[in-house]
């Protein structure tokens, strides 16, 4: 799918890549991290998502020739071209050969560590950036909307309806793909379906019941049409009154052979509708028929119908979902860590900002989680350059009076696994591997069940243990109070 999307990329990484080319500098070593510094909707993690469509845009990384022509139209203020022709034959001969680690899909994430991690000659992890954070940005975010959304369905089935409200055709088809690593079970996403393989599903919508004369024929026909798959939407004149007319139409399609599947709720109070729509399909001989409910929702009203005693059984949820309505976008970011003079020895580099919190980690990073017979302890940040110190301390990057120790250094899982080496895609993750998308969701699953319920809880969550070795904050802490003392700060 992702032929050739060198240039998607914002024009201020060529002309970094120019700068460093020019001034020889663009073999020179450098380590680059994407992470956030914050989980999205206020929530307790994130779920990665995205690598996948992030390998493909490596594997088919190169400049063509229309992309080197292109580049040579631009000019700057003076008219003159941005890029001279020597810089230009040089990116069409670019082949990666930079190393990619990075957590696999599903993988629970928290603020600050690296989910991926580019270390290669620093012009190619340069042009990587914004297509990788595009990627992995987006497709974090929806996979987690997914994951908070199911963590109150309480196993009931969701299938995501987002498509014709998602943000252009990329959006809709990441969407999709996002959310079902994040725990939706479908989608209506035709493409998605074909693309990715993820189970599609679909009812039917107002405008057949109001292309017929009343919602009895409408319903009839649908059942004439399609015996094997009947949802009936039953709100498009009066609610409980379309449930009847379901029942009516589902006992004949048993005659038929066929049994009704169940109705679809898309207005109204879907708490009161849904427990009276209940009683009129039980007492109609219906037990088993779904009611499914959409309009809207998402996680906390889902939550909230739950609590009502709603009786819905299966969620359609869309724009919420698939455009990530109350936080539309990830706030991810790639920053440089390390850097080296050919196969010297790697050097950290440190940003200082006015705000602490966005004072970088310097090093070459990598993150180990550690468990307890209990669950999960923390997870700790790293330089995979330096052994963790001995003492096993976790430092809070934020308040480094948060501490935590663990019982045994090695015994834990590093997250950042190979993805490419010298420009390859490790076999791991070669197409037509096992690292399908149904690896992923079940990663997701299984990880999101080992977080203590208070850290998922949507409302002001406890916040997971993640910090740095104790060695790295007391690296970090020096070169802080080094570069401050050169500033006269
Ligand atoms: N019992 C309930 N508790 C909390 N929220 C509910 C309940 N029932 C429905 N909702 C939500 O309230 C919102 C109702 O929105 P709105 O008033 O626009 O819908 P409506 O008027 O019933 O239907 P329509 O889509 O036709 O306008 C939706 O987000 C819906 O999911
Ligand atoms: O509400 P969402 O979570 O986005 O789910 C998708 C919505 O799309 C359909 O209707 P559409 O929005 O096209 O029309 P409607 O609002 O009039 O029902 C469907 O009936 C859902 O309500
Ligand atoms: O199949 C459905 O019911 C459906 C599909 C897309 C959007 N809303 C509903």
């Amino acid at each position: 799918m992702h032929a050739n999307l060198a240039l998607l990329t914002d024009l201020y990484q060529l002309t970094m890549a120019y700068g460093y080319w020019k001034l020889h500098r663009a073999d020179r070593g450098a380590a680059f991290h994407l992470f956030f510094r914050k989980p999205p909707f206020a929530g307790g993690y994130a779920v990665a998502a995205g690598l996948g469509p992030a390998i493909e845009f490596l594997e088919n990384f190169h400049f063509e020739q229309s992309d080197v022509d292109y580049l040579a139209t631009l000019t700057g203020g003076d008219d003159r071209p941005l890029f001279d022709d020597d810089f230009l034959h040089y990116l069409r001969e670019l082949r990666l050969s930079c190393d990619v680690d990075a957590m696999p899909e599903g993988t629970v994430a928290f603020a600050n560590e690296p989910l991926v991690r580019v270390t290669g000659p620093m012009l190619e992890c340069q042009l990587l950036e914004t297509a990788l954070l595009n990627i992995i940005n987006f497709q974090t975010l929806i996979a987690t909307k997914a994951a908070r959304i199911t963590s109150v369905t309480g196993g009931d089935l969701v299938i995501e309806f987002g498509l014709r409200r998602a943000q252009g055709v990329d959006g809709g088809l990441s969407a999709s793909r996002a959310a079902y690593i994040g725990g939706c079970d479908s989608t209506s996403n035709v493409l998605a379906g074909k693309r990715y393989g993820i189970p599609v599903k679909g009812t039917h919508a107002h405008s057949w019941v109001m292309s017929f004369d009343d919602e009895l024929t409408a319903f009839e026909a649908y059942a004439q049409a399609m015996p094997n798959n009947c949802v009936f939407l039953v709100d498009t004149y009066d609610t409980l009154q379309g449930v009847r007319h379901a029942v009516e139409v589902g006992r004949a399609l048993r005659e038929r052979g066929h049994e009704m599947v169940g109705i679809r709720l898309d207005s109204g109070d879907l708490a009161y509708l849904s427990i009276e729509a209940r009683k009129i399909l039980d007492a109609g001989g219906f037990p088993d028929a779904a009611i499914v409910a959409s309009n809207d929702l998402d996680e906390r009203i889902i939550e909230s119908l739950k609590r009502q005693g709603a009786t819905i059984s299966v969620w359609g949820v869309g724009t919420k979902l698939a455009t990530a309505y109350d936080q539309p976008a990830l706030g991810g970011v790639y920053k440089l860590g390390a850097t080296r003079e050919a196969d010297g020895p790697w050097e950290p580099k440190l940003k200082l900002s006015e705000q602490t919190a966005k004072i970088n980690i310097p090093g070459l990073l990598q993150v180990r989680r550690y468990r307890t017979a209990n669950g999960l302890l923390g997870d700790m940040i790293y330089d995979q350059n330096h052994p963790i110190d001995p003492r096993g301390t976790i430092i809070d990057v934020k308040d480094t009076h948060r501490r935590k120790t663990v019982p045994d250094i090695e015994a834990g899982d590093d997250l950042l696994v190979p993805v490419l080496r010298g420009g390859e895609v490790v076999e791991r993750f070669a197409s037509g591997s096992d690292e399908s998308l149904d690896t992923a969701r079940s990663r997701a699953q299984q990880q999101l069940a080992e977080l203590h319920p208070t850290i998922c809880r949507l409302l002001n969550p406890h916040e997971y243990p993640v910090g740095m070795d104790i060695g790295l904050h007391e690296r970090r802490d020096r070169m802080i109070r080094e570069v401050k003392s050169t500033i006269g700060d």
